[in-house]
């Protein structure tokens, strides 16, 4: 088609006019537009070229240069992919009325426009964003359209500078999108006066690019909103990133001081920061602890505080008083019903549940933690003479008494097959909306009994939404590893909760699953205890590690997947986690690498290209937010069972979840990615049948005790470890620190 190809850099450019609009999302930016060519940086065969990717409005009959590389698309042929698309602003006479008449401008034909330019000239839109009072007057152009008129124009031209302004900041056209759609006509003024204000409005911007932007601009470096903008940027990463919920004020001083520069590392800028931040914390903008000198954002002040006083007012609800020998007698009935004999201090834990308003059940896998929630749920049934039985509430305004929760849905599904009892999200329970609860502490939930499991993963914001919402004379039992890799957003909320000292606590150890044979779990207790066992390189009847190293580790995973599909296993049995997203052992090759040999491109076999990924029928996906009208969830895995790329404006991909399934539009797509390889950190929550785990030292600075067993107690039936030894021993010896700031434990023991 092309008579040569000389480059495929970002170089290549295109310019010519608009033929036709194919597709258009204002949405996402996302076109698709048919251009007539008048001069590229390469040869065109054709005059015609298909033009697509992220572009502003574009308009039918106007000129625009686009910059970005030739692709061969395997079913539209080749096509210029844009990266940044500018438009040259009409200027010959013929272009100018084309332009004026166009959808732009409704109302506007061209024999308007045409006078329009005969009366102002060629200049025509020069003059009219200079001197819109120029319109009034000629023949046809009312008062109302002259507005119209001189608005459109001046908002193009707007955004055309706009756009250029944040492509020389080094913004690329996806973000720019974002930024213009987000202040629109008021962008340049942001820009210009407060870019800082990019960081909380926009994602994907953090303090160096806006700072960057303000250097430009001239914002003086010690100016207020930099000295904030600094703040709130440490406090979020510290949150986010780190896990912290509060740093100390010492603390913040010295981050802060750094990201500002050179120039503010002083004892003196430290002492003014200080009292930046005091002032920062009268315009509660932060929230300073004072008693600890701990600097807050206020959204995790108040949601730690909140969380301290709702536990310590449960706490002093009334204990209830069975008599000890009715909750034995019970328990005893319980054994015989269940055809087992409760060890002691899972006894233990069934009593303080029954008597206590509030308590905390850990245990390492196998230690009955599960049996003891089903347990608890009907040792209250029997005490307090209410139903289990679903039936029996509906169609009656009683409500179901027993609510278990969990974090994510594939944890909340487990708890449900295990205890034969419904479960749910913890966000489904609250009634998510996408933004906002339904349920908070005046509309409360309601039962008699709230057991929330997998709790380690809580983070500040949910634990505090959760307990909120707990009504009077409603039981609440956190059941949880406390080894296990704490939440992926600020806190450490179970461990805080256990080292408060305030909340009755039972840890289970007898590990019942070990006495039935599993090496896996065996394994799992050496690792807490920062070992390994001396035959790690030996077979089990359950585990087994492959020696490779880095550059071997997606064959050798690809192979053991491919292995285990042979015996029989589906690919959603065998699952591959790693820790990190980059490089030859990451989570993007890994899931490309399993993609090509598991579910490879055929002819005829449908695929749809988003960013830099490919969807094909069949692929195993995961879901990576809380969908906000399905009950999907952050984590949840499922299956491609439809697509359709000629789709644009409307869904294109199909995915079966377990419970449901749920239609993506080309927007939404960015809530999903290939699942043959996840991070351990989405892991958490979900068990599979067969784990394949590469630990090798190129994860070295995310290997820590915490995340290496959480992933082997991922695995159930089957674990597959490949990679280096000394990666995994380096790893289980390496404490994950529990060192999140955090007042909660002091709270509880304050207030
Ligand atoms: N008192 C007991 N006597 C005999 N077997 C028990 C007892 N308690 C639990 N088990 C058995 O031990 C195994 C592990 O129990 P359970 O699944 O409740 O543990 P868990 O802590 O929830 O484990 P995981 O977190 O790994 O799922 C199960 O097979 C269960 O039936």
């Amino acid at each position: 088609m092309y008579q040569q190809r000389l480059s495929l850099s970002d170089e290549c450019f295109v310019k010519g006019t608009v033929e036709r609009v194919i597709y258009y999302n204002r949405e996402s930016g996302y076109g698709v537009c048919l251009f007539r060519v008048s001069e590229s940086s390469e040869p065109v065969e054709t005059e015609e070229v298909t033009v697509v990717g992220l572009m502003a409005s574009p308009q039918e009959g106007l000129t625009y240069t686009c910059r970005g590389e030739w692709e061969s698309h395997p079913r539209y042929g080749e096509q210029f992919r844009v990266k940044r698309m500018e438009q040259d602003m009409p200027r010959s006479r013929e272009a100018v009325i084309k332009y004026l008449s166009s959808d732009l401008f409704p109302g506007i034909g061209p024999k308007t426009a045409t006078k329009i330019v005969s009366e102002l000239g060629d200049d025509a839109l020069k003059k009219i964003v200079d001197n819109p009072e120029l319109l009034q007057g000629i023949p046809g152009v009312s008062e109302e359209k002259a507005e119209m008129i001189s608005d459109t124009v001046r908002q193009h031209t707007d955004f055309e500078q706009v756009m250029l302004l944040l492509y020389e900041y080094g913004i690329g056209s996806s973000l720019a999108l974002k930024i213009y759609n987000t202040y629109k006509h008021d962008t340049l003024a942001v820009l210009k006066q407060n870019p800082y204000q990019l960081i909380y409005d926009i994602e994907g911007i953090g303090f160096a690019r806006a700072d960057a932007i303000g250097r430009e601009t001239g914002i003086p470096k010690d100016a207020p909103e930099r000295k904030k903008a600094a703040v709130l940027y440490v406090l979020s990463q510290a949150a986010n990133g780190d896990g912290h919920v509060c740093l100390k004020m010492d603390e913040l001083c010295e981050h802060v001081s750094k990201l500002l520069g050179a120039d503010f590392d002083s004892d003196e800028w430290h002492e003014r920061l200080r009292t930046f931040i005091y002032e920062l914390d009268e315009e509660e903008k932060v929230v300073l602890d004072s008693d600890e000198e701990m600097v807050y954002l206020p959204s995790l002040y108040y949601s730690e505080q909140g969380l301290a006083k709702k536990l310590n007012w449960l706490l002093m609800q009334d204990k209830a008083e069975y008599p000890i020998d009715v909750v034995y007698r019970v328990i005893g009935e319980l054994e015989e019903a269940f055809g087992v004999q409760f060890a002691d201090e899972q006894r233990d834990a069934l009593v303080t549940a029954a008597c206590e308003p509030v308590m905390i059940l850990t245990g390492g896998p196998g230690t009955g933690k599960t049996t003891v929630i089903r347990a608890i749920c009907h040792l209250l049934s029997r005490l307090e003479e209410f139903s289990l039985d679903e039936a029996d509430y509906r169609g009656s305004d009683k409500p179901y008494p027993v609510r278990l929760v969990a974090p994510t849905g594939r944890a909340a599904k487990r708890m449900s097959e295990a205890t034969s009892l419904p479960a749910m999200t913890i966000h489904r329970l609250l009634g998510w909306r996408g933004d906002f609860f339904e349920h908070d502490a005046d509309h409360p939930i309601s039962g008699r009994l709230l057991i929330v499991d997998e709790a380690s993963m809580m983070d500040m914001w949910l634990a505090y939404q959760l307990v909120r919402t707990v009504p009077e004379g409603m039981k609440v039992i956190f059941v949880g590893d406390a080894d296990q890799l704490p939440s992926v957003g600020p806190g450490q909320v179970l461990h805080h909760m256990i080292e408060s000292g305030r909340i009755p606590y039972v840890d289970l150890r007898y590990i019942f699953r070990q006495a039935e044979g599993s090496s896996i779990v065996s394994l799992a207790h050496e690792m807490k205890r920062g070992s390994l066992p001396d035959n790690i390189l030996e077979p089990t009847d359950d585990r087994r590690f492959f020696p490779c190293d880095k550059d071997h580790v997606a064959p050798v995973a690809v192979k053991l997947v491919q292995q285990a599909m042979k015996r029989g296993y589906s690919i959603f049995d065998v699952q591959v986690l790693a820790p990190i997203y980059r490089g030859p052992a990451g989570i993007d090759l890994l899931n490309r690498e399993l993609q090509q040999a598991i579910n490879p491109r055929r002819e005829g076999k449908r695929e749809l290209t988003w960013g830099d990924s490919v969807f094909r029928l069949g692929d195993k996906v995961l879901q990576l937010s809380n969908h906000p009208e399905h009950p999907v969830y952050n984590g949840d895995i499922g299956k491609v069972i439809a697509l359709d790329e000629n789709v644009t404006d409307g869904i294109c991909l199909w995915v079966r979840f377990d419970q449901t399934e749920v239609g993506y539009t080309r927007s939404q797509l960015n809530q999903l990615s290939l699942a043959y390889c996840i991070s351990i950190h989405k892991a958490q929550g979900s068990e599979f049948p067969i784990v394949v785990l590469p630990v090798v030292q190129a994860y070295r600075r995310m290997l820590k005790r915490n995340l290496v067993y959480t992933a082997v107690t991922r695995a159930k039936a089957y674990l597959m470890l490949c990679g280096e030894v000394s990666a995994l021993s380096d790893g289980v010896r390496k404490e994950g620190g529990f060192n999140r700031r955090s007042l909660l434990k002091d709270r509880l023991q304050r207030e």
